[in-house]
């Protein structure tokens, strides 16, 4: 039986968009097979391998644990991506390595696709590892709202081995199958909080998945070859970061909202705490990341400005904390499987998102904790190749929307930062302490602009099929940042010393006097 469900669409009634659509279908096939198990897939991915739907099933009949078991997500796969991955669509690290990691906690996140449910954990019901004796499966009235088949179904469903016989759709079921999907059904019941997908939060899949694993339940991470689910990703510039957005912005809600992982109960693992922690948290480094690299602007007026430098046991520390970190990575590369490539493409496009999404994020959370009110978050646009030639143009689309301004910027600070860094080197010499100086800023500012390089390309619209029109705009700039910088002060050297020299003592004299 296949069923198309339209939902009701009513003034003064928020649709809550694919949550408010999977609690519909919840319900709805509880009246038409209440399966126990029900797969999740998007609408842009598609069933992949014949074995998707079996595979999922060893752990969820497993005597050992498969009771206690919520669901079963598969890594996301994308067929539609560019050779090079650009902008790391395919997300190799967290799918294959985060989620494969969580597994041996409490389980990977629910991804919002391509996942294999329990259907009673999806009602918010306890795992039996928790459950009482002869507890009631439905607590209290009106939780689950007040159609009387859809209550009286919820003890059957959790009856994992009942086998399932198509049923009549007749006048009395189709009364109730519209009853269940009017837009007044779940008011006043815990449908969007406490059961079914969770409401008002940008990222409904980490949510739901936080409930679910708040409540003792567990979920397993599966994999296999063929893909079980493959799908589309945007990799127009603008789409991935706007979905980079609504991803960050979403953790960001959950952190602030009462699915802090803070507040859950302790059948929340300490570390799968920690996990979740992490993942509603992680857009605020952007607050560091962000200035450091527009430290390098201090490299321009550097002479005036009395900078602290790193000192020799210092930087021996953070060099080797650097390597270690880097260590660690390499070591969970080749655990989890993937290419060296793939983690160097994730890094990349974290300091991509961490430049230009992040901060938007930030914003976006203060504004909503200030005035109480959320910005919409638009959909992930599809890919038009169809109505084109070529099967990546939507790759060299550029789309100018203020979220590139910030990245733009840190390009533009740290490309300046080297021609300066090279203009000094040139006006006092390169064997002097001055050079030696800047060239550390140097590596620095050229290990920025290595990371953002797939940003440049994609800001460059058509030319970005030609990386070297690329280098040869960076070398133009770098030079004529350079040259600005000898011509601005190889007559002046003298007197600009001076100047520094005194302008150093006085801010040196100004802290420890104001200090
Ligand atoms: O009003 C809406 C909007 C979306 N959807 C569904 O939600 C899916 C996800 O939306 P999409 O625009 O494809 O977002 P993506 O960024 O590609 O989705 C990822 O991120 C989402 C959370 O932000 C998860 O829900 C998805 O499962 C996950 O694949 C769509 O495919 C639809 O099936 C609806 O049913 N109704
Ligand atoms: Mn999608």
């Amino acid at each position: 039986m296949l069923v198309y469900i339209s939902r009701e669409k009513r003034p003064g009634y928020d649709n809550q968009k694919k949550a408010g659509a999977m609690n519909v279908m919840l319900r709805v096939s509880a009246l038409l097979s209440n399966a126990p198990f029900v797969i999740n897939f998007d609408c842009d991915h598609y069933i992949n391998n014949s074995q998707a739907l079996r595979a999922p099933m060893c752990f969820m009949l497993d005597p050992c644990d498969g009771q206690n078991t919520a669901f079963v997500q598969f890594p996301q796969r994308f067929d539609d991506v560019d050779p090079t991955d650009r902008y790391a669509n395919h997300n190799r690290v967290f799918f294959d390595g985060t989620m494969l990691a969580l597994n041996g906690l409490q389980g990977p996140t629910y991804l919002g696709t391509g996942t294999m449910f329990r259907r009673v954990a999806l009602y918010g019901i306890e795992p039996p590892r928790y459950r009482v004796e002869n507890t009631k499966l439905v607590r209290k009235t009106g939780e689950f709202g007040y159609s009387t088949s859809f209550i009286n179904s919820v003890p059957d469903a959790a009856i994992q081995d009942r086998s399932i016989t198509p049923v009549l759709v007749d006048e009395g079921l189709r009364k109730d199958l519209t009853t269940l999907m009017t837009c007044a059904y779940e008011d006043g019941s815990s449908w969007g909080r406490d059961a079914g997908w969770v409401y008002n939060i940008a990222t409904e899949d980490v949510v739901t998945g936080f409930r679910i694993h708040r409540q003792g339940w567990r979920s397993m991470y599966c994999s296999m070859e063929p893909a079980a689910f493959r799908g589309t990703a945007p990799i127009n510039l603008t789409e991935r970061l706007y979905q980079v957005l609504r991803w960050s912005g979403g953790s960001l809600e959950v952190f602030f909202s009462h699915s802090n992982a803070l507040i859950a109960s302790r059948r929340l693992h300490l570390l799968q705490r920690i996990a979740y922690l992490n993942m509603s948290t992680y857009p605020i480094v952007t607050v560091f990341i962000l200035s450091y690299n527009f430290f390098p602007v201090m490299w321009l007026f550097s002479e005036q400005l009395y900078i602290q430098r790193p000192f020799g046991t210092y930087m021996a520390y953070l060099v080797a904390i650097i390597a270690m970190v880097h260590l660690i990575g390499v070591f969970e590369v080749r655990w989890s499987g993937i290419t060296l490539l793939d983690w160097f493409r994730n890094e990349q496009f974290y300091m991509i998102g961490a430049t230009g999404v992040y901060p938007t994020a930030v914003l976006y959370m203060l504004l909503k904790l200030v005035t109480g009110k959320g910005i919409y978050f638009r959909l992930t646009s599809k890919q038009t190749e169809a109505c084109s030639n070529d099967k990546f143009a939507d790759l060299y689309t550029v789309r100018w929307v203020p979220l590139l301004i910030p990245t733009t910027a840190v390009i533009i600070v740290n490309v300046a930062a080297v021609g300066a860094a090279i203009g000094k080197a040139v006006t006092w010499g390169f064997f002097t302490d001055e050079a030696r100086h800047v060239l550390l800023g140097m590596v620095f500012n050229m290990g920025i602009l290595v990371l953002l390089y797939p940003f440049a390309l994609g800001i460059m619209g058509k030319w970005g099929k030609r990386p070297i029109i690329l280098f040869i705009v960076l070398v133009m700039a770098i030079s004529v940042v350079g040259l600005l910088y000898v011509m601005l002060h190889a007559p002046y050297t003298g007197e600009w010393s001076q100047v520094a020299v005194s302008l150093g003592k006085a801010s040196l004299t100004g802290s420890s006097g104001s200090g």
